[in-house]
């Protein structure tokens, strides 16, 4: 190896990101997908073999017009943005167009610690590991029973911090 940290001897660059960083970064673009103006998440499914198999962000259903939904929360569940939006990992699962039996061991890449609906849904296709960004509703009743579930499970999860820079946005009108 040559004495520059950057490249080997035979000149082959070293100071690429990790697969770590690069599985969040997806999930971060995917994340900037989110109509929501609350809680943007973004999930992106990666296998052993470092391939991606999907990824999903929180949105309402494709056939359901965005625009004429509400994006706030109300003490009116029919103008509750929580029961019109399906989440990221959700959605990252329901997105793979592959067998269902590929996603067995696999690892999420999710920007938000998984809610425990989300929790069930990993654990019941068989998924592996979790990485998350942020945990902001760890100390919740839902942070509790999701942690709960996953550890039954045995579904390992870990917190990776991620410095990315991907695009401008703002543009995207759909
Ligand atoms: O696991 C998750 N995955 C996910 O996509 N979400 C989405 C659902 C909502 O659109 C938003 C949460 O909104 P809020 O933080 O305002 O309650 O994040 C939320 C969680 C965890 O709560
Ligand atoms: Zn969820």
């Amino acid at each position: 190896m040559s004495d520059d940290l950057h490249q080997t001897s035979s000149g082959k660059r070293l100071d690429v990101i990790s697969w770590d960083e690069f599985f969040m970064s997806v999930a971060i673009a995917a994340q900037r997908r989110s109509k929501d103006p609350n809680t943007q998440v973004g999930a992106c499914i990666a296998n052993t073999n470092h391939r991606i198999l999907s990824v999903g962000y929180n949105g309402t259903p494709s056939a359901l017009n965005d625009d004429f939904f509400p994006w706030g929360t109300s003490d009116d569940p029919l103008q509750d943005k929580h029961n019109y939006v399906v989440h990221a990992e959700a959605n990252a699962v329901l997105n793979y167009r592959g067998s269902l039996k590929d996603l067995e061991g696999s690892t999420v890449y999710v920007t938000l610690f998984p809610c425990h609906d989300c929790a069930k849904i990993l654990a019941q296709v068989g998924v592996g590991e979790v990485v998350y960004l942020d945990n902001k509703y760890a100390d919740t009743d839902d942070g509790r029973i999701s942690r709960r579930i996953l550890d039954s499970c045995g579904i390992s999860y870990r917190q990776v911090i991620v410095d990315v820079q991907i695009g401008t946005g703002g543009q995207a009108r759909q």
